[in-house]
């Protein structure tokens, strides 16, 4: 070889452009490393997933399991064979969910247990009548703390006591029935806790500062029992349902707040047994965190600070939208706090022409919690995720779009001579 050829073999080398990366070939080697990286994880996955419960044969403990989310548990878990305890207070109540959960029966060994008992105030009645059941159905595979309730309106408004009253239902009867469980559960090396929190329970909401920390509470509680149980194989599941049509939503939304009702309207309202279903789901999965709907997954991943992951894939999802949802998430506090000065603005307007103008409104309903208004006007408050309209009665009712307008328009005719 001439040194002239040399030099060109060396600088075809140099520039040669089949062995140079394209554009192309670069893409393609990020999908296969991509593809590969998915295989991987998703093999070694089951590693940190637990094993799966199985529901057939198993018994199913679940406090306000009469009504409402707790009452579609039981059905659900029924109609995948379990055996149920169904705990509340009313008795009619739980005679009557019985008859509905036996109807989804699959098998004619299964069996349905009800007990009256308030599952907040005392321990030892709670701890008896744990032993009652575990004597009747075996020993408790899965507890699902759903017994709750739910009040709002205005921090300065709330009767004092509401404070503490939440704080027992929904905290402390939660920890009654688990410690009554767990220690069997320990022993037995198995076992399933779910607490129901709510989406109130993972963001603080207007007309919620009573209700909120109740629903947070699960979560701290939550967290250090997983930390606790994992080793004897026993795991916890927090569900942060949505609003969800029960009985207790309806009673609830009877002194709801223009403000809780417009800001909860934007994650929809679902119904129980599409609750119950997730629920259930993930509870046998084991899987720490269980949403309900798109904002639902949103607010999970936003939120999961320290909280365990279940999946491999869980936690590299969290890892790689956390910065994005945040983005997101500032967007929709923004049309939040946009809705609670409108209604500000809104009230005061009122008040003022309220002054101005007498006469003096027949008796305003207490439940509005909302001042006399007179005259009727519309006005649409709106922000990038929500547009309602906001109709002031002359009774000093605020109507708004969709089902709650329709139901506060039956009340104000109701209401009506
Ligand atoms: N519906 C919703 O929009 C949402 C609800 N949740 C939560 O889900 C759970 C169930 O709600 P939902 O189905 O709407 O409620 P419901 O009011 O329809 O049912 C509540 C159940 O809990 C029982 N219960 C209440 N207090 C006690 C008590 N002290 N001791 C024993 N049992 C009790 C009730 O029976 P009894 O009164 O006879 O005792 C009833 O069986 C609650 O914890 C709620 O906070 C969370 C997110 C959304
Ligand atoms: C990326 C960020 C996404 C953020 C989405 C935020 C959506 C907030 C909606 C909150 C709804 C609260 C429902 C409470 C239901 C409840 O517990 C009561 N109905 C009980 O009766």
């Amino acid at each position: 070889m001439s040194p002239e050829e040399g030099l060109d073999a060396a600088e075809r080398l140099v520039s040669g452009s089949r062995w140079l990366p394209t554009p192309l070939g670069m893409l393609l080697a990020a999908a296969a490393f991509g593809v590969t990286l998915a295989l991987v994880l998703y093999m070694i996955s089951p590693l940190i997933s637990p094993k799966p419960l199985k529901l057939n044969g198993a018994h199913v403990v679940v406090t306000g399991g009469s009504s409402g989310i707790g009452k579609c548990i039981a059905m659900e878990c029924y109609r995948q064979g379990a055996f149920i305890t169904l705990l509340a207070r009313d008795e009619s109540k739980l005679v009557q969910a019985k008859k509905e959960v036996e109807r989804c029966a699959v098998n004619d060994k299964q069996v349905v247990l009800c007990i009256s008992v308030d599952v907040s105030k005392d321990y030892g009645q709670v701890e008896n009548v744990m032993k009652q059941a575990q004597e009747k159905l075996g020993p408790v595979d899965m507890l699902v703390n759903c017994a709750g309730t739910s009040v709002s309106g205005k921090f300065e408004e709330l009767e004092m006591d509401r404070f503490r009253s939440l704080m027992e239902v929904n905290y402390l009867g939660s920890i009654y029935p688990t410690r009554a469980v767990i220690t069997t559960m320990k022993e037995r090396r198995m076992g399933r806790v779910v607490f129901m929190s709510s989406q109130a329970g993972q963001i603080g909401l207007f007309g919620y500062t009573a209700y909120s920390p109740s629903k947070f509470a699960l979560r701290g509680l939550a967290e250090s029992l997983q930390m606790e149980m994992k080793p004897y194989n026993i795991y916890v599941t927090v569900a942060y349902p949505p609003d969800t049509d029960t009985p207790g939503f309806a009673e609830e939304n009877k002194c709801k707040p223009l403000e809780t009702r417009l800001i909860s309207e934007t994650s929809g309202v679902y119904q129980p047994e599409q609750v119950a279903k997730i629920v259930v789901k993930d509870a046998m999965q084991g899987n720490f965190n269980s949403s309900v709907g798109t904002d639902g997954y949103l607010l999970s991943a936003l939120t999961c600070g320290m909280s365990p992951v279940t999946s491999i894939m869980e936690g590299l999802q969290q890892i790689v939208t956390m910065g994005l949802f945040r983005t997101i998430a500032l967007f929709y506090l923004g049309s939040f706090d946009s809705i609670v000065r409108r209604c500000m603005i809104q009230r005061e307007q009122s008040r003022a022409v309220d002054k101005s103008e007498a006469p003096p409104p027949p008796q305003p309903d207490p439940c509005f919690q909302a001042p006399p208004y007179l005259g009727c006007s519309t006005h649409v408050l709106s922000s990038r995720f929500t547009t309602s309209h906001l109709v002031v009665t002359p009774e000093g009712a605020m109507l708004t779009s969709g089902d709650h307008r329709r139901a506060i328009k039956s009340r104000v005719r109701d209401r009506s001579p």
